[in-house]
């Protein structure tokens, strides 16, 4: 990795600002915390520096509040769930800067952990505003960064805030990068890449340079709703991004070109609402009037499945379809299944696609369940992740 870790700096008594990624799934009828694996995979950084006396603030931001408060994306709840995996209390401010901020933070004795509100809740974190950045930083000593899943993103807390003070890669940040690399510049081919889920605008550019370095491409989940549509099929109801068709257009007429395996659904399962109990199996041409496409369907599950025979090297982000809710989870199980039974390499990423994986009971099956969908998308493409590249350079042999 080549970056200086948060053991390259004596942090007893020290005030670390650690950025992590908590955004873990949320039930949508009751907003518990659907899946902790996320909080989990950033305890081994957290019982160090606690081990360590360090007085630990911790960062994160939950979904997208668009720089308003939002109620239901506070992180009290997820404060709670760190404080049971510790086995400690973790104090929780009610801001992430200003008075209620600074007050927690000097209270804070050393090996007490205590956890900001959501960063996003400030319109200034995702434009990384200077001044914003200054006030985050001026309330640590050293910056570790552990928030693998976020460091695709130049926010305040992700970047802004480690040119303000020392800043090293946190235990997560440096296991993501190692076992990733495993997939980078070189995989082991066949290499057959997987994307699905719903964040279309964030990821359709990635998938360009993924057509380059795989040798499979398969899409489904919302992802490839806009690509049917661009292919002339109408998706009734079902998400599109429709700004987005032109873009899709263009990628499949490169595809055409060099001919290589660019797989989409046949079929799909539609519903008119995300609470039907069941759904309707259609062909992607026969879709009519209020049909939301929610899941691949039974003959895509077959073609993709047996895309994934024989490769060497799987990489896998985002859901084929709505799996939180059962009626919609068989495309992403199957799936799932296809790549537990792999012989090859096999990553998993992103906050649900690892939800997913759990929730079918396969994640021992999987090789690397990377807490990253669209940070190992950018780091898989061999983009800069911004998150990273702010961190300092060992001066000696890279880790
Ligand atoms: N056909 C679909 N229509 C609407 N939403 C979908 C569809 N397929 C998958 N999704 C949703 O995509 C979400 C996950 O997308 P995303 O955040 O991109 O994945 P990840 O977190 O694994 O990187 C899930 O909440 C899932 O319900
Ligand atoms: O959940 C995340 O990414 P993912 O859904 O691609 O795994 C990260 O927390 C980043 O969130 P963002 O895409 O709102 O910046
Ligand atoms: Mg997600």
């Amino acid at each position: 990795m080549g970056k200086k870790t948060l053991e390259d700096y004596d942090v007893a008594g020290k005030r670390v600002l650690l950025r992590v990624d908590f955004n873990v799934p949320l039930d949508k009828e009751t907003g518990a915390i659907s899946n902790d694996e996320r909080i989990q995979a950033a305890l081994p950084t957290i019982r160090y520096l606690l081990d360590h006396e360090a007085r630990l603030i911790i960062m994160s931001h939950l979904g997208r509040p668009k720089g308003q408060v939002v109620d239901s994306l506070r992180l009290d709840p997820v404060a709670d769930r760190l404080s049971a995996l510790l086995g400690q209390p973790v104090a929780k401010a009610d801001d992430c800067i200003g008075e209620l901020a600074e007050k927690a933070v000097a209270d804070l004795q050393p090996g007490q952990a205590l956890l900001l509100e959501n960063v996003r809740f400030h319109p200034e974190e995702e434009k990384n505003s200077l001044e914003f950045v200054k006030k985050l930083a001026a309330l640590g000593d050293i910056f570790v960064n552990d928030a693998f899943g976020t460091a695709h993103r130049a926010h305040a807390s992700t970047e802004g805030v480690g040119h303000f003070l020392p800043a090293v890669a946190g235990y997560l940040m440096k296991k993501e990068i190692s076992a990733l690399a495993r997939a980078g510049k070189r995989p082991v081919r066949p290499y057959v890449a997987i994307i699905g889920g719903a964040k279309i605008s964030d990821k359709i550019l990635v998938i360009e340079e993924l057509m380059k370095i795989a040798d499979k491409v398969i899409i489904g989940g919302g992802m490839a709703n806009t690509f049917l549509a661009a292919q002339g099929y109408d998706m009734q109801a079902s998400l599109v991004e429709t700004d987005k068709i032109d873009l899709a257009k263009g990628l499949l007429d490169q595809q055409a070109e060099t001919g290589k395996a660019f797989l989409l659904p046949t079929d799909v399962v539609v519903a008119k609402s995300l609470d039907d109990a069941e759904g309707t199996v259609k062909k992607v041409d026969d879709l009519a009037a209020g049909d939301m496409a929610l899941d691949i369907g039974p003959a895509t599950r077959d073609l993709y499945v047996k895309a994934l025979e024989g490769a060497q090297t799987i990489f896998w982000n985002g859901p084929m379809g709505v799996f939180e809710k059962e009626a919609f989870a068989q495309g992403t199980n199957a799936l799932a299944q296809g790549v537990a039974d792999s012989a090859g390499y096999t990553i998993i990423g992103g906050g649900d696609s690892v939800a997913a994986v759990a929730q079918a009971g396969l994640s021992e099956q999987i090789d690397h369940i990377s807490t990253g969908g669209g940070a190992s998308l950018v780091f898989l493409e061999g983009r800069m992740l911004p998150g990273l590249a702010v961190l300092e350079e060992r001066e000696d042999e890279p880790v």
